[in-house]
């Protein structure tokens, strides 16, 4: 695991004040199937420039909260504040130009498209541009395309490291790449508006990283690892991320959340979390105790 590495001069400085305030604060979210409570009163904040990771033995919840918070299920109670308002009601796509904006566990690209033109889809949430405008392509829809071009190569391509295959097609890809083009979709999503001065006071921006390095090996994870370090570092960005590499979770995170039967069972910082007997019993209970115990020990040595 890589170690966490001095922040750059030029870092954006986090106020203390925002530092401690939740920007997103769920609160006794309830989501049933049926006769299924997927989330039963969860709660839990997460605090403007950490890294918050919600963890769970399997069927503990996870998905269906990061689908509820991200507006893709409607809760059957509670809420999700973000940055201070109630947008338990708001639809996804706007939650986006909010400011909270997801990756998904199943890679969710276009795979018959080029990396750029998918992550250009990101930024759409942002667009101001009409329909006719954007038939017609001219006036404002043509300028708008081409400093969202610049601004999308300049920043998220050079920062990920993907320029080499900017023009690729997605399905032509190695899985690690295609994850990597998946959270820079997201991260497009957070971008301030190209060509525009950064607003005096920027409002706060999440990252919701659904299993960010499923499925990768080792060196694609350790990548994928300094990149989320890195948008928090870089630009500020709050990440909250599903994860089960435990490794990852307890070498990065700030707070963690464990769920188990759609309820919280525990949360706190890494150590509080690996010492809590009610996680243990968990992972237990779904078989996974031995895989846990071999991942905490991973995270322990590269600490
Ligand atoms: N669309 C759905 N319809 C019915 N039940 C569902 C649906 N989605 C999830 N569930 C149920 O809700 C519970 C929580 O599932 P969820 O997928 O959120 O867990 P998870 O922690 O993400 O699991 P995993 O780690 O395996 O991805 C499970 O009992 C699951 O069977």
């Amino acid at each position: 695991m890589p170690t966490r590495p001095e922040p750059r001069p030029h870092a954006p400085a986090l106020a203390p004040a925002a530092a401690h305030a939740p920007v997103l604060s769920v609160q006794g979210l309830t989501l049933a199937f049926g006769g299924v409570k997927a989330l039963n009163g969860v709660s839990f904040d997460v605090h403007a420039g950490s890294i918050t990771a919600v963890i769970g033995p399997n069927g503990a919840g996870k998905t269906s909260l990061f689908n509820t918070i991200s507006g893709f299920y409607r809760p059957t109670a509670g809420s999700v504040h973000f940055d201070g308002a109630d947008i338990t009601r708001v639809p996804a796509p706007r939650r986006a130009a909010l400011g909270l904006a997801r990756s998904f566990q199943n890679i969710a690209l276009f795979r018959g498209m080029t990396v750029l033109d998918n992550i250009k889809l990101g930024r759409h949430a942002h667009l101001k541009t009409n329909v006719f405008e954007a038939l017609l392509y001219v006036g404002r829809a043509r300028r708008e395309e081409a400093r969202l071009r610049r601004a999308v190569e300049e920043r998220i391509i050079d920062f990920l490291e993907i320029d080499h295959i900017r023009h690729a097609s997605v399905a032509a890809l190695p899985y690690g790449l295609q994850k990597r083009v998946e959270m820079a979709r997201a991260l497009a999503m957070l971008l301030d508006e190209p060509g525009e001065a950064a607003p005096a006071t920027p409002g706060p921006r999440v990252l919701m990283l659904d299993e960010p390095v499923a499925g990768m090996n080792r060196e694609e994870t350790e990548d994928m690892a300094r990149f989320i370090l890195d948008v928090r570092r870089e630009w500020g960005i709050t990440v909250l991320m599903v994860e089960h590499d435990m490794a990852m979770v307890m070498d990065l995170s700030d707070h963690v959340v464990v769920l188990n039967f759609g309820q919280v069972i525990a949360q706190g910082t890494p150590q509080q979390v690996q010492a809590d007997p009610e996680v243990v019993r968990a992972y237990l209970g779904a078989g996974d105790v031995g895989e846990l115990r071999k991942r905490l020990r991973g995270a322990a040595l590269a600490a």
